[in-house]
């Protein structure tokens, strides 16, 4: 799959590509995933410029993001985006540290969908199997 999608993501070098990937099944519109960051600290994304690949497939499902800081939260509305079969969509840069995003629940969505992340892991934990490769 990774050589289907990297290439049209300008990742034609396997050298350059992620090194993580999280897969989430959502079996219908009653699954759902709260408002967080993927600020986990084996990626760095709260202090560091990174990158995140997302493909969907299956379900069209909403997909929001909204501050990450409770003032601007409570004033603003949260901005969304529908990801349907076969979208890529990316969060770059500073996106972990200045907002939160969500998949929220859709009663009437009644297909599975399937989202894959691919991250970039920068910082492995001693017993890490990785650390040491790039
Ligand atoms: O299903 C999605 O589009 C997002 C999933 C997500 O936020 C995550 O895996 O951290
Ligand atoms: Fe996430």
């Amino acid at each position: 799959m990774m050589h289907a999608i990297m290439p049209i993501c300008g990742f034609r070098d396997p050298h350059c590509w992620p090194n993580s990937c999280n897969l989430n099944l959502y079996e219908d519109g009653g699954m759902s995933v709260g408002w967080h960051s993927d600020d986990e600290s084996l990626f760095q994304g709260k202090l560091v410029d990174i990158r995140i690949l997302s493909l969907s497939l299956g379900a069209r499902r909403k997909f929001e993001l909204r501050a990450n800081w409770p003032e601007e939260a409570e004033s603003t509305q949260p901005k969304s985006v529908m990801l349907s079969d076969g979208d890529m969509m990316t969060m770059e840069g500073m996106t972990q540290k200045h907002f939160q995003h969500r998949v929220p629940k859709e009663g009437h969505v009644d297909g599975p969908r399937i989202n894959l992340t691919w991250r970039w892991t920068v910082r492995h934990t001693p017993r890490c199997p990785c650390r040491g490769r790039r």
